[in-house]
């Protein structure tokens, strides 16, 4: 019989039906039985079998299946389980099949290692040799099953070696689950390319174990046969015997194969229930397998295709991290290239701080020193903060005292310009010097005598503006701040330009306003740039003065009512008492305060100028400080005086009313020079109580006070007279305090002068009572009142040298100097038909008689004069009059006349020779001291 047994690889061999392999082969099978039994001395050495052992002693040592279960643990270490040794050997052979089962290699029965066919056996452990040497060639099976952890690549390589179909079945699923576990984003076609190997094998695996059932299927109808046909010739030998002993032997032997062949049909029964069994379970097997396989396989397809789809996802993902790193590799050079830059700049910032640490430490040595430089400085500061107040004091006392070494009384004189309208005469104004030099022309005169030269303080030509005008003027404003007491008056003729130089021909415009708005703005100002170290008030009076009556012009009554008084105590007698006194804050309100003002002064028509004024007004402002620190309080006034016309007035042109006016307004001019003078000649007795306007300003002119007087010229030729007649009066208060500037020494002399004046009055006054006596025995009294008075010496010329030189003197008529005879011409001049009709005397006669009338003896209009007189003449020791004791002591006041009494005699000689030589010294002395 012929039965075919499946091989591990798939293989099969020709098995003979006793057990043996067919003859071909039997070589190959003695060859394998002793390879067989070295390969199980080799791997269990303890069993030392012979290398020709039998196949009974080969179940001898395998029976108990402890050689076969140490045999796969040796295999794989730990693999199995070991029973106890009360463990019956089948229990160990179960395991050691079941390990085979699981390994999907040629199984054999319990009982065919028991007392059965050792063929199966044999096949079996060669399977398991194979096995082994497959493992010892690098693929290992258990080693697979056992490390479930097996990486893609180990399986591919089981793949590749065909180590996989050698891996149990079991761990193939294990790994199949495990590789379906992981990670979908492991899946690729390596791991596709797995799946499809372990695929493959199972279903190898199962198509193998189907083709075993079928083999084993066979061989057990095969052994069936073989019962069958023994079964047979047992009942043929049983009823061939006829001998009774020998019927009994072999009844005996009936009865013993009988039981036999019950034995064997039991036995046969049960292998075929066993065989059933199989069967079934086989089939069962089959079909779970079938069913599973494709149950693994739609799984696996659908594993395939979602492993494709993420096989095509991570290709896609590939591409994209491709791009990422193309992108991320552009970055990096980008952050290399940034981190190189980075790297040089910080080497050149280290580089940097270097230096500026090298610098950091000059400078904080350079730092220290300047501290301790400083330190030393601020010593010095501190030390001179302290003394600050001192310094500012020291200072204000300076700034005042060079005001005072330029003169306490200042003259400007000022050209109006011709008037748009006016037909454009000749002007009588020659020249305008720079320092202060003016020349005049007069008209009806040729040659050099037409030439008259003044001097003072500075000449405005009549294109200064009010601002240049204003610049002048202003350190004096700042005067009144330190406590001192400021008079500006403007005089002039009707329509000079008084009002316009004092107040501006309009308020609307700044560049029109006068020194009255400009002095205030400037003092607002000041007081608001030092509201830190003082606090100012500030109060303002506007009076005006007419027929020597004072009018308050923001009196309460009148349209200022709503502007509020100033309460607070005034310095003793520097507010004018009469009128009421407003608080100002700002320029605004000194504006509104004017207008009211302005409003209500007086204003008269003459035939000169039909607004003209003819009264003064008195703009007096009055400021307290007090010093924030030290609580002193400073005091000072400022008066802005805008005079009456100082034109003489002829008895013909006005009468009445007018005369009147203009008398008062003479005697008050003329008070104010004599004021002025005495001032400035610092004599022990002023006159103010001449007039209302010195009584009223009479405490801001002395002491302290400074004066600035605007002499207003019109330049029109017709009023040379008048004009000369101003400049006259000014240049005497100019040239005066030109004398006040000198040294010590000149105060010495004039102090000397003082007491030869006074000792003069003494003498004069004896005169005069000589003189009464005299007049009233001879009945004549003007008459040796003239010769008293020409008998007076030189007067100061207004100018020298040539000019003085005048031929007009040189007659003999002139002992009153050139300015007497000169203001005779120009009042012979204005009064022509009037000096000849009455007077037709020669001309001694003629200069007698305008002598009177200039001192303003003469009965009829002797307040005509009176500016004239002050003009010639500032009275020194009266306050009453303009009487001949002022002219005379007023002759006594320069040191080279300072004559005995005898220069009183009548002698033209002395004169001339007296008059020259004062003029020569007068010329020095005036360009010396030019330099206010
Ligand atoms: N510097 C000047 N520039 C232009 N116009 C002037 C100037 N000075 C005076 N005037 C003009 O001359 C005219 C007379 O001036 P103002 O009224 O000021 O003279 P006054 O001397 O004040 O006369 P009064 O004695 O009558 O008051 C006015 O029209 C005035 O605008």
């Amino acid at each position: 019989m012929i039965s075919v047994y499946g091989r591990s690889d798939g293989s099969s061999s020709i098995l003979s039906f006793n057990g043996s392999e067919s003859r071909e082969s039997i070589d190959d099978t003695k060859q394998g039985h002793q390879s067989l039994v070295e390969w199980l001395n080799e791997t269990l050495p303890y069993l030392k079998l012979p290398w020709e052992a039998s196949e009974e002693e080969l179940r001898a040592c395998l029976v108990d299946g402890t050689v076969l279960c140490n045999l796969l643990n040796q295999l794989s270490p730990g693999s199995m389980r070991m029973g106890g040794s009360f463990e019956p050997g089948c229990v160990n052979i179960e395991r050691f099949l079941a390990a085979m089962d699981e390994m999907a290699l040629p199984r054999f029965e319990v009982s065919d290692l028991e007392q059965g066919d050792m063929i199966p056996v044999i096949q079996s452990l060669k399977a398991l040799k194979g096995v082994d040497s497959n493992f010892n060639d690098g693929g290992s099976q258990f080693k697979e099953a056992s490390e479930i952890n097996t990486s893609h690549a180990q399986i591919l390589d089981l793949l590749k070696s065909n180590s996989l179909q050698n891996t149990s079945t079991r761990s193939l699923f294990d790994m199949l689950d495990r590789l379906l576990d992981e990670s979908p984003q492991k899946m690729n076609h390596v791991f596709v390319s797995i799946l499809r190997g372990i695929v493959q094998v199972v279903e190898q695996r199962i198509s193998n174990q189907a083709e075993n059932l079928k083999n084993q299927n066979i061989l057990f109808r095969v052994r069936e046969e073989k019962y069958r046909s023994r079964i047979n010739v047992l009942e043929t030998l049983a009823s061939g015997t006829t001998d009774e002993n020998e019927l009994r032997s072999e009844e005996k032997d009936v009865l013993q194969i009988e039981k036999e062949k019950e034995h064997s049909d039991a036995e046969l029964s049960k292998l075929k229930q066993e065989l059933q069994i199989v069967k079934v379970t086989h089939e069962k097997q089959i079909l779970e397998l079938k069913l599973k396989s494709e149950k693994t396989k739609v799984e696996l397809e659908k594993q395939l295709k979602e492993s494709e789809l993420r096989v095509v996802e991570a290709k896609e993902l590939e591409k994209l991290s491709e791009t990422k790193t193309k992108r991320w590799e552009k970055k990096e050079q980008t952050y290399k290239s940034f981190i190189n830059h980075q790297t040089e700049a910080l080497q050149e910032l280290k580089a940097t701080s270097m230096s500026l640490k090298h610098d950091v430490l000059t400078i904080g040595e350079n730092y220290f020193q300047d501290l301790n430089y400083y330190g030393i400085k601020l010593r010095g500061v501190a030390h001179a903060a302290k003394n600050y107040q001192i310094i500012i004091e020291e200072n204000r006392r300076l700034y005042n005292e060079v005001q005072e070494l330029k003169g306490n009384i200042r003259v400007y004189c000022r050209i109006r310009p011709f008037l748009q309208g006016q037909n454009k005469k000749q002007t009588s104004i020659e020249y305008t010097g720079e320092n202060g030099e003016l020349v005049v022309a007069n008209p009806l005169k040729q040659g050099k005598d037409t030439y008259r030269l003044f001097k003072f303080n500075k000449v405005f030509g009549p294109a200064s503006t009010q601002e240049e005008v204003f610049l002048d003027t202003r350190p004096l404003i700042r005067s009144i701040l330190d406590g001192y007491n400021v008079c500006i008056f403007a005089y002039g003729q009707t329509g000079s330009g008084k009002t316009y130089t004092m107040s501006g021909p309009s308020i609307n415009s700044e560049e029109d306003w006068g020194v009255n708005y400009r002095a205030l703005n400037d003092l607002f100002h000041l007081t608001q740039s030092r509201q830190n170290s003082v606090v100012y008030e500030v109060g303002v009076q506007m009076v005006e003065i007419y027929n020597e009556q004072v009018r308050d012009l923001l009196s309460e009554d009148g349209p200022n009512k709503r502007l509020g008084i100033w309460n607070t105590a005034l310095p003793n007698g520097l507010a004018v008492p009469e009128a009421s006194m407003h608080s100002v804050k700002s320029t605004e309100d000194v504006l509104e305060l004017m207008n009211i003002g302005l409003m209500n002064r007086t204003v008269g028509a003459t035939t000169l100028n039909e607004k003209s004024s003819r009264s003064h007004s008195v703009l007096s402002v009055h400021v307290r400080g007090v010093d924030v620190k030290t609580e002193s309080v400073l005091r000072g006034s400022l008066h802005l005086v805008d005079l009456a016309g100082s034109e003489r007035v002829g008895r013909s042109e006005v009468t009445g009313e007018r005369l009147k006016e203009a008398q008062y307004i003479n005697k008050s001019l003329s008070a104010l020079g004599d004021v002025i003078f005495a001032l400035a000649h610092k004599n022990p007795h002023v006159p103010y109580r001449n007039s209302k306007l010195t009584q009223v300003l009479q405490n801001s002119l002395g002491g302290q006070a400074k004066t600035l007087m605007f002499v207003q010229i019109n330049p029109d030729e017709d009023s040379y007279a008048e004009t000369v007649s101003t400049l006259k009066f000014a240049e005497r208060v100019s040239g005066v305090e030109l004398g006040a500037a000198r040294s010590y020494k000149e105060g010495r002399d004039v102090r000397q002068l003082m007491e030869q004046v006074s000792n003069l009055k003494d003498m004069i006054a004896k005169k005069d009572e000589e003189l009464q006596k005299f007049q009233n025995i001879n009945g004549i009294q003007k008459r040796g009142l003239s010769k008293l008075r020409i008998v007076s010496p030189p007067r100061r010329p207004s100018l020298g040298g040539a000019l003085t030189n005048s031929p007009r003197r040189r007659q003999g008529s002139g002992l009153l100097g050139r300015t007497t005879s000169d203001s005779a011409d120009e009042h012979r001049h204005q009064n022509e038909s009037r000096s000849s009709s009455k007077f037709s005397g020669g001309a001694k006669d003629n200069n007698i008689f305008e002598d009177i009338e200039l001192l303003g003896l003469e009965d009829s209009d002797n307040e005509e004069r009176l500016s004239d007189i002050s003009d010639s003449c500032l009275s020194m020791g009266t306050e009453t009059d303009g009487s001949i004791s002022s002219g005379a002591m007023e002759l006594t006041l320069f040191p080279e006349t300072s004559n005995p009494p005898e220069m009183f005699e009548q002698n033209d000689n002395w004169n001339i020779k007296a008059t020259e030589a004062y003029t020569k010294s007068r010329q020095n002395q005036t360009f010396s001291s030019v330099d206010f």
